[in-house]
């Protein structure tokens, strides 16, 4: 099962074209990279391989068919700052619950605690939440895990643990990942090869 964007362009309505004929694979268990500079359309193209924006050119292909609707979504994307990704108004166990029936070791593993569950968002710290929506975003479904600035908000140690349980599913589970970072030692670390993402030159 392989993801792949095939000369994907994006531009907001009518708006400047981010990018235009992006080509990028990931394959089952492989750690990818992307970097590029700020405001050169990273996190758009996150979201165009995600399905929340659909690609104004080119198609999004997990094993070679157009992404399905209405079913989970095997390819999750997880954001640089979770209290724009979870819904204000859910306890965290109802968040919890979009990603699939919750996994006791998965919570253990990244450290979410029993009594959480039951909090609001905003009785939680940012690293508490974003350990939410990481674990969310690991629900059984996954076969991608888009990775945007998901631990930049983090302290070291906090970062090593996501990242150890993340890149441990990924070899259990032969899951991809795309890891979008300004951290070159982080991408450095982590990947098997790095994607340079330039701005359109249209
Ligand atoms: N919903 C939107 N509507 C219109 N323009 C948008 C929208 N979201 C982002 N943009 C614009 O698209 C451009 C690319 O933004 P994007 O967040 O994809 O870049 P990025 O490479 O991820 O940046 P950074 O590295 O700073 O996070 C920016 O100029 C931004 O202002």
């Amino acid at each position: 099962m392989q993801l792949e964007a095939k000369d994907v362009g994006f531009r907001y309505g009518n708006g400047p074209w981010l990018f235009r004929g992006v080509n990028v694979t990931v394959e089952p268990g492989e750690i990818v990279g992307l970097t590029g500079p700020s405001g050169c359309g990273k996190t758009s193209f996150c979201k165009v391989l995600a399905g929340y924006e659909k690609p104004v050119e080119g198609s999004i292909t997990v094993n070679h068919s157009l992404l399905p609707k209405n079913v989970y979504h095997p390819v999750q994307l997880v954001f640089q700052h979770p209290e724009k990704a979870i819904n204000p108004r859910w306890k965290m166990i109802k968040t919890l619950r979009e990603g699939g029936p919750l996994d006791q070791e998965l919570l253990e593993s990244l450290g979410i605690e029993r009594e959480w569950l039951t909090r609001w968002p905003n009785e939680l710290s940012g690293g508490e939440l974003q350990r939410f929506c990481v674990a969310r975003a690991l629900g059984k479904g996954t076969r991608f895990l888009i990775a945007d600035e998901m631990t930049t908000m983090l302290d070291a140690i906090t970062q090593a643990q996501i990242w150890h349980v993340v890149l441990e599913m990924a070899k259990k589970r032969g899951m991809g990942v795309l890891i979008v970072s300004h951290e070159a030692k982080l991408i450095q670390r982590l990947c098997h090869r790095v994607i340079e993402f330039h701005p359109a030159n249209a």
